[in-house]
């Protein structure tokens, strides 16, 4: 009986070291596989749990899904990233070593060191969540897949080699600008005509093409040769030309971050504000509809790029220096172009934005709609939208909104501009070569960002007026509200990207707070109108699980 105990116990003893052994082993190869994982950014959430908080029903993960193209994937490296990469870099290791500090992160801190100097350095939270978001597959390219005729301006097939050595194709050099060689090689021409050829109908430009990232440098870089004032408009803009032929639109610095616009002033008088320009832009791309020009931020030496190179008598003239010295200039509109309110340079350096010119009208004529929800523009009277009932019924059965994703698309329209408390909209653009089965631009966005502590709802009217938005938009703003993408963040973190940030954020906290409050706000909105109509979801996506 004791002897059977023993063996017992024996057979026990052994079963629990084989069990020890194997626990060990399981152990050990756990540990390997931890190390064999790549080094991802902590604060990185796996993509399927990302995408799973995102949309409960989004499809698993394929290779096709894998297959984001790889500017999405890596850290920039162009040299425009000075003021981004390098102060990720910069920041990255901030962070590393203030964790470190805490003793919390050794591991990573080792695991990045570790790594090849060549592989990509692990970005910035916020750069990271830019990225994801950029990856989901409700950013893909809008639209059906591409025919001839859904691009703006088409190369010509193949031009013969006498052809090419015609003086039709060379540009004899002007003073400042460089002679243009074109060959068959999309590839070498540069960059802003390879945005131009880049613009379809249903969007301006391809967020993943490489050559966004040089255009963005070269309006931010490039030489200035001309500089002249842009007819048209109430206030003063500049159109600058680079030697490349390239062009773009100028405006000044007219209120510092953390001004308010003045709430007695009409919007029709607010000022216009280079850091609206660029936020628009990036606003516009974060929420996937690629509508707004690219715009990026430059201190621009008022003499040696304006005054000096400038054949435009009239803005000569308005050059002054103020009793501190700095050279000042207010040129000739219809709004503060007068002494009182010059722009000036500190003591010659102008903040401004500078955004990309569309093609000429003359090769891509543009047409200019008045928009149904537009301000009246009197100090006395109310627009029709203000003051009738189910103003949106007669809208809806006006051509063009009574077909198509026009009415949507004004509604988009709507939901940006009330993010960036925009009142300003009177008008958007389409190209004409694309009928009414296009995308709207939304030009002029200079009054945006003009107030962070109070919501315009008015501009949200056409949405709570109609209640009616497209399903990829809503989708887009749910996902901006989750805590892993949260707007704000992915604003801060975009406009990171500009030069301009290196002398100062271009949004102020108050107003990257803002967009988080107004974004739940038209959640909110489109919440009402699912409560009282059961066809408030345009599904511009059928195929999206
Ligand atoms: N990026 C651009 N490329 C080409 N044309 C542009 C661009 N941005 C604006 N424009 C054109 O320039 C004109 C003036 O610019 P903008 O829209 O900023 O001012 P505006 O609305 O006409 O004037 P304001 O805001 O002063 O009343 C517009 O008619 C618009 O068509
Ligand atoms: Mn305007």
């Amino acid at each position: 009986m004791r002897w059977c105990t023993r063996g017992r116990v024996r057979t026990l003893c052994l079963g629990l070291a084989c069990l020890s052994v194997l626990l060990h082993l399981l152990l050990v190869m756990l540990t390997l596989s931890v190390y064999q994982t790549p080094c991802e950014p902590h604060s990185q959430l796996p993509s399927e749990t990302i995408r799973a908080l995102a949309d409960p029903n989004a499809a698993p993960r394929t290779d096709s899904h894998r297959e984001a193209p790889s500017g999405l994937r890596q850290p920039r490296v162009s040299s425009m990233d000075v003021g981004g990469d390098h102060q990720v870099v910069a920041q990255t290791r901030e962070e590393s070593s203030a964790l470190k500090q805490s003793g919390i992160v050794e591991p990573l801190g080792e695991m990045a060191r570790a790594r090849p100097v060549s592989s990509p350095q692990p970005l910035k939270p916020n750069l990271t969540k830019l990225e994801a978001l950029f990856q989901h597959p409700l950013f893909k390219p809008p639209g059906p897949p591409l025919q001839e005729d859904d691009w703006l301006l088409l190369v010509k097939p193949k031009v013969k080699e006498n052809e090419l050595e015609s003086p039709h194709w060379l540009s004899a050099s002007e003073e400042g600008y460089d002679a243009v060689h074109l060959n068959n090689d999309i590839e070498t021409y540069p960059p802003w005509l390879r945005f131009h050829l880049g613009i379809t109908r249903w969007q301006l430009y391809d967020p993943n093409d490489p050559n966004l990232r040089q255009l963005e440098e070269q309006l931010t870089s490039h030489k200035i040769v001309s500089a002249v004032q842009k007819t048209g408009g109430t206030q003063l803009k500049l159109v600058m030309s680079f030697p490349n032929y390239g062009q773009s639109l100028f405006k000044p610095m007219k209120q510092d971050r953390d001004d308010e616009t003045n709430y007695n002033l009409y919007y029709f008088s607010d000022f216009e504000r280079h850091n609206a320009e660029i936020g628009a832009y990036h606003l516009d791309r974060i929420l996937g509809f690629r509508r707004v020009p690219p715009a990026v931020g430059r201190l621009v030496d008022v003499i040696t790029e304006i005054k000096d190179i400038t054949t435009d008598r009239k803005l000569a003239k308005t050059f002054f220096n103020s009793p501190v010295g700095n050279t000042c200039f207010y040129g000739q509109c219809s709004y503060y172009c007068s002494t009182e309110h010059a722009v000036c340079g500190r003591p010659r350096a102008l903040e401004a934005s500078m955004a990309t010119m569309l093609p000429d009208l003359s090769l891509a004529p543009r047409r200019s709609w008045r928009s149904p929800w537009r301000r009246s523009y009197s100090r006395s009277k109310r627009a029709q939208w203000e003051t009738e009932k189910d103003y949106c019924d007669t809208v809806k059965k006006t051509p063009p909104y009574n077909q198509g994703t026009r009415l949507v698309d004004v509604i988009d329209m709507a939901i940006l501009d009330f993010l960036m408390s925009n009142m300003d909209r009177h008008h958007y653009e389409t190209f004409e070569k694309f009928g009414n089965i296009t995308f709207l631009i939304h030009l002029d966005n200079g009054r945006a960002f003009g107030r962070f502590s109070k919501d315009e709802p008015s501009i949200l009217a056409p949405l709570e007026q109609c209640c009616r938005v497209r399903r990829s938009t809503l989708m887009k703003l749910q996902l901006l509200a989750l805590p892993q993408y949260r707007l704000s963040d992915v604003m801060r973190a975009s406009l990171s990207q500009d030069p301009l940030t290196a002398v100062a954020p271009l949004l102020s906290e108050p107003h990257l707070v803002a967009l988080d409050r107004r974004l739940a706000r038209v959640l909110k909105v489109v919440g009402h109108c699912q409560e009282q109509y059961s066809n408030v979801i345009y599904n511009d996506i059928p195929d999206y699980p």
